[in-house]
């Protein structure tokens, strides 16, 4: 102020002309200007520059907040603590009565109270630790989104949940396939009447009287007490569940549990008790999760929603119990699936036919029962969903046992499935992360963690000897169960765990250059270009492990392909090293043949293949399956009824003599070919009425009984895992 005076006396003769009384008069009502100054500092001090009101604050009376009242805390072992103070007393208001108590203007006060205000801000911001603030959990996430530099996206809100082990979850999936966003809200919050069931909340208030007052963080719901409703509890499990807010979770959990009676929230306070324990499950509060399932499975079982059971599931396997989590699964299993029944006779055509016949009572009863099967659909979809969690998680705990004992009931699940016409996209589960654990247990079991374990002295050990020899195939039986969901992910994970090794061993033309025969084989026949050669590298994922051609007569030897062999085997094949080492036990012998009927080559040269072909199909003892490729589009040619005979007889023989005999299966190839735009995977081809007929007569008339028939295009990759089925016979023998 002084030197703003100064200058203004300064500069006053350059503007006026510089008389000397002008210069006096200036300078005593600078004089006056600052003794005024002094009187009038608080009011004037907001036309001063701003360096200056920052000078001149530090001479000002330091401004005194309140301080805050501590909102008491109940930490998990129910000890309360005075962990956190409200935010709330450190805001404006607060320092607005406290600059009102310095006694100075109200303008004054409420520049003092701005000023006040936007210092604490700055303060907590740039210390960015203020223990007491940092305790809010909205305030955390607030300061959490301030450090991504506005990044609020749902992803970085939870990577920075601080969850145990989280860097172990993300390493096995995705959120949406672990339930991270369990989302119970179309279930609680439309279905929860403001009103409690049939007791009105004065009539609650009259009857309970031991509710306590508990305060909670939550604005919208700040306390629970007699007055309190469902819905109000709905909101505030929520809150504490995205908020990760303990206390209020320890809140509601006395509040529900231990406080208000059994009428409250009547016919859903098994939902609510679901929700508390999925949210404290977030919150990896196993105590409170573990009285609300017991309260919901003694108190509301009938009750119980497969939507609920399948969240709760998953937040135990978030949380490793997963024995409790088959507990909750297998009490939602013996509940009856109401409105199964009436799949067996529905058919979607028939009913909408007949849906105009129907008086009012009919169509009322057609409607009822559309429901009640729509609704055991669903909760088929949650089961199924829930049993593959618990399958998975079991996977990735190295525990294969159980593992392979929960696939084993999704498997059983398939039928049902099949029944209730769901599609593998209504069903969704993640097969692939079922495949890829499956597979983890099986490399571990390679690398010997179960090789020393003594079955007999501990029940509850695992038992390799009970186990497959790779254990993804148990996987591959529950996939085949359920409808077909063909999707490449699932398949290259499938693929990627079944074939580890591949290699082209040697071209046999006679019995004596097979190799031996340690292991079992399938062998892929049928007439030329019929698409042997392209299965082959199809169903092993390989793009030319065995050589493709469109012209006809490619193959022209007994092909032999060594899978999961001992590693580096095709070096010692081509260069002659000796490689230590051994076959996996899963390993197998794929044979692509000659193809047979193919006019080029000479008759001395299809002879010598056809009694090659039968001496392999006589003697070769390790040869499981037989399959036989015949175009979809044609059905049985003359060279395939020839090949039908002579499995028939050969094969049909050695069954009665009750030899070991392959398994013959027909797979119709092509199958992109026959409908326009069939490359797609949601339209995988047909197969017509005609080429069918034609086919069942041959396999009659040839006594080859009901062969299994699979469709396959090597194009779209379709019928892969069904085809997968039988080499299997090949790998386990
Ligand atoms: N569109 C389509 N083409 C296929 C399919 N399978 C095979 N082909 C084609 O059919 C031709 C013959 O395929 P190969 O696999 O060589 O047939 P092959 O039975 O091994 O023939 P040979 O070795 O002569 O006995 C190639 O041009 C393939 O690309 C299929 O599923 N869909
Ligand atoms: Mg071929």
């Amino acid at each position: 102020m002084l030197m703003t005076m100064w200058m203004m006396s300064s500069r006053t003769p350059h503007v006026s002309g510089g008389t000397s009384i002008g210069r006096i008069m200036t300078t005593s009502i600078a004089l006056l200007l600052v003794s005024l100054s002094c009187v009038v500092s608080p009011v004037t001090s907001f036309l001063l520059p701003r360096q200056q009101q920052s000078l001149q604050q530090q001479h000002q009376p330091p401004i005194v907040l309140p301080s805050p009242s501590p909102l008491p805390i109940t930490s998990e072992d129910g000890q309360r603590s005075l962990l956190y103070q409200s935010p709330q007393s450190q805001d404006g208001k607060t320092a607005t009565t406290a600059a009102a108590a310095t006694g100075t203007s109200k303008r004054a006060q409420r520049k003092a109270a701005q000023r006040a205000k936007k210092q604490l801000q700055q303060t907590q911001t740039s210390n960015n630790i203020n223990k007491v603030t940092s305790q809010h959990p909205e305030a955390i996430i607030k300061r959490q989104k301030q450090q991504q530099g506005g990044n609020n996206n749902t992803n970085s809100k939870r990577r920075n949940h601080n969850f145990a082990q989280r860097a172990e979850y993300l390493s096995e999936g995705t959120d949406e396939q672990f339930g991270f966003n369990d989302n119970l809200d179309q279930l609680t919050l439309t279905t929860i009447p403001k009103t409690q069931g049939d007791t009105t909340i004065d009539d609650r208030a009259a009857n309970n009287n031991n509710i306590q007052f508990h305060q909670l963080h939550s604005r919208r719901v700040s306390k629970l007490d007699e007055k309190t409703t469902a819905d109000d509890v709905v909101k505030a499990i929520k809150r504490a569940q995205n908020l990760h807010d303990e206390h209020d979770v320890v809140e509601i959990a006395h509040f529900l549990l231990e406080e208000v009676d059994q009428s409250f929230a009547y016919g859903y306070r098994g939902s609510l008790l679901s929700r508390l324990a999925v949210a404290s499950l977030h919150l990896q509060n196993y105590d409170i999760a573990k009285r609300c399932i017991i309260e919901r499975r003694i108190s509301h079982r009938s009750s119980m929603l497969p939507l609920e059971s399948a969240a709760i599931v998953r937040g135990l396997l978030r949380c490793h119990h997963t024995m409790e989590a088959w507990e909750v699964l297998e009490d939602e299993l013996s509940l009856p699936l109401e409105g199964s029944v009436q799949w067996e006779n529905y058919n979607e055509e028939n009913n909408k036919r007949n849906k105009n016949e129907m008086n009012d009572d009919e169509l009322h009863l057609e409607d009822e029962s559309i429901r009640r099967r729509l609704e055991a659909r669903d909760k088929l979809v949650h089961r199924a969903r829930s049993i593959s969690s618990i399958a998975s998680r079991h996977f990735y705990e190295m525990e294969p046992t159980e593992g392979i004992n929960a696939v084993g009931k999704l498997k059983e699940m398939g039928g049902i499935v099949h029944q209730a016409g769901l599609t593998a996209e209504d069903v969704g589960i993640p097969w692939d992360r079922l495949v890829k654990g499956a597979a983890l247990c099986e490399s571990k079991r390679r690398d010997g963690a179960w090789d020393n374990i003594d079955e007999s002295e501990d029940a509850t050990a695992e038992t390799p000897s009970s186990w497959p020899c790779n254990i993804v195939y148990t996987v591959l039986d529950a996939m085949i169960a359920f409808p077909s969901e063909n999707k490449d992910v699932t398949f290259e994970a499938l693929c990627n765990a079944l074939v580890r090794r591949t290699v082209f061993v040697t071209g046999a033309v006679d019995m004596e250059g097979c190799p031996e025969a340690d292991r079992g084989e399938v062998a892929f026949i049928g007439r030329s270009n019929v698409g042997k050669s392209s299965l082959v590298n199809m169903l092993t994922n390989r793009k030319s492990l065995a050589f493709t051609s469109k012209t006809p007569g490619k193959t022209q030897q007994f092909n032999y392909f060594a899978v999961n062999d001992k590693p580096e085997l095709a070096r010692q094949i081509r260069y002659g090293d000796d490689v230590p080492g051994e076959k996996d036990r899963d390993s197998f012998y794929i044979v692509d043949l000659p193809g047979f009927g193919f006019a080029k080559v000479t008759q001395q040269l299809r002879q010598q293949w056809s009694d090659f072909m039968d001496e392999y199909l006589q003697e070769r003892e390790t040869l499981q399956a037989v399959f036989h490729l015949i175009d979809a589009r044609h059905g049985p040619t003359d060279e395939d009824i020839k090949i039908m005979q002579k499995v028939g007889t050969i094969l049909g023989a050695k069954q009665q003599a009750k030899e070991h005999c392959a398994k013959y299966i027909i797979i119709l190839t092509k199958a992109d070919k026959n409908v326009k735009n069939a490359k797609s995977q949601s339209n995988p081809g047909k197969v017509s009425n005609k080429v069918m007929e034609k086919l069942i007569v041959t396999m009659k008339e040839n006594r080859v009984g009901y062969a299994p028939i699979v469709l396959t295009s090597s194009e779209t990759r379709l019928g892969r895992d069904e085809v997968w089925k039988y080499l299997r016979f090949a790998a386990e023998r």
